[in-house]
């Protein structure tokens, strides 16, 4: 199990958190399979995006997500566009980079059973 899923996210408001460096994101997007490591502006984020079936598979597949977030206390920015395209982008808003606590998140939404929800590839 990656030591990520292991983990909680911490709470963002405490005062000596800082964004991580471009060089530790690098390191750590290696184990949170699927997602990219985007630079919005001069802010880091992370994104991955899946194509779903119908369109209400798609709010069935934000609201899977919305659990694990409020679970752990760190929320995503959520996306549902062109009807069947679900993109989720996470960052740390408290600090305007990445920490931890966004790996973690990324983590825990990859374990999370959606199969049924996507549409198949064509290479399936
Ligand atoms: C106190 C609590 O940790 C903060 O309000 C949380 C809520 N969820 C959050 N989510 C994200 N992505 N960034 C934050 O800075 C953040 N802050």
């Amino acid at each position: 199990m990656s030591r990520l899923l292991q983990k909680k996210c911490v709470s963002c408001d405490s005062k000596d958190m800082r964004p991580m460096t471009e060089q530790a994101a690098k390191g750590l997007i290696t184990k949170v399979d699927g997602w990219n490591l985007v630079s919005e502006g001069d802010a880091l984020r992370l994104k991955r995006s899946w194509t779903v079936k119908t369109f209400t598979k798609g709010l069935d597949m934000l609201k899977l997500v919305a659990d694990v977030a409020e679970a752990e206390g760190h929320h995503p920015d959520l996306h549902l566009v062109g009807w069947n395209n679900v993109t989720v982008e996470i960052w740390t808003h408290a600090v305007g980079g990445l920490t931890e606590n966004d790996f973690i998140l990324a983590a825990k939404i990859n374990r999370i059973s959606m199969q049924h929800l996507l549409r198949r590839k064509a290479t399936d």
